[in-house]
């Protein structure tokens, strides 16, 4: 795809992210078990437009430690968005050759388009300390669930469907087929709130923050106080496993 803006530097930032898990271990999947309850991955899901970017915008600029990971989508970059920034931006080809092997941690079909959380980058800032958040939509969620029990879910829920339908209007970055795809969308995806560890309601935005901000630090605090005992065997809560094959679409 040649029709996105690239963004410089930020693109080394991210480092690579072709890379690939590590093979599956019977050693690996021993080591999810047992690790310990809290990790240095949050997932932040919801429904598109119930302020999941507005809210990790905020939470971004107070915590500069903290990384959010930046997804591989065959979606057209919108006006303003720009490559490794925003999204990598690729065609369904090359996407689907990077599902084939295994460069995804999760990936699902959303709205007509396919979006996956690159493996290989996420690995790396939780080996080396960092804590993650990927923002991903309902059925990626699932599937880090599955791979990475030890993940923080969080489910940011809107006040009612109409306002959720207000403020994708609002936004004004999506066409009426791509409203009405995200709304049926939404409606199923609510019925799936109650599998989150944590359920937000963004109603008043700065409450929603302090919510989702108070899980953040939990999690910061429960990383520093471990960081003072032996380091474990990759300096994080959580290591990844399988052979990167995630759950396809909405299957299970
Ligand atoms: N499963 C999955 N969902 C993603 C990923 N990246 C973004 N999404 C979700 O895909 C949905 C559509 O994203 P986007 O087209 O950017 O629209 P917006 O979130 O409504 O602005 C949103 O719910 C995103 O959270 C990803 O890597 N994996
Ligand atoms: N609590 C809130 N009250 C009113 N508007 C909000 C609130 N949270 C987010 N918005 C607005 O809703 C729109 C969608 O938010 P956005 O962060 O893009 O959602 P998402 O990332 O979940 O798709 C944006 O225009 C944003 O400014």
């Amino acid at each position: 795809m040649a029709d996105y803006t690239e963004c410089g530097e930020i693109l080394l930032l991210h480092g690579n992210a072709n890379a690939r898990f590590e093979p599956q271990s019977a050693a690996a999947d021993a080591a999810v078990k047992s690790a310990e309850p809290s990790s240095r991955l949050l997932v932040l899901t919801g429904p598109s437009g119930v302020g999941k970017g507005t809210v990790l915008q905020a939470l971004l600029a107070r915590y500069p430690q903290v990384w959010l990971s930046v997804s591989a989508t065959t979606r057209p970059p919108r006006p303003g968005e720009c490559h490794g920034g925003n999204y990598f931006f690729m065609d369904r080809r090359s996407f689907m050759d990077q599902v084939a092997r295994g460069e995804f941690l999760e990936w699902a079909e959303f709205a007509g388009h396919a979006y996956g959380t690159p493996a290989g980058p996420i690995q790396a800032r939780l080996r080396a300390g960092r804590t993650v958040i990927l923002e991903i939509e309902v059925e990626g969620a699932r599937q880090v669930r599955r791979r990475l029990p030890t993940a923080v879910q969080v489910f940011l829920r809107p006040p009612s469907m109409a306002t959720l339908e207000e403020r994708i209007r609002t936004r004004g970055s999506d066409s009426e087929d791509s409203i009405a795809r995200r709304i049926a969308r939404a409606r199923e995806e609510l019925t799936r709130a109650e599998e989150f560890n944590h359920v937000i309601l963004n109603g008043n935005l700065n409450q929603a923050i302090a919510d989702v901000d108070a899980v953040l630090q939990t999690m910061l605090q429960t990383a520093s106080s471990r960081d003072g005992a032996p380091r474990q065997a990759h300096g994080s809560g959580v290591e990844l496993t399988g052979d990167g094959r995630a759950g396809r679409g909405r299957s299970g």
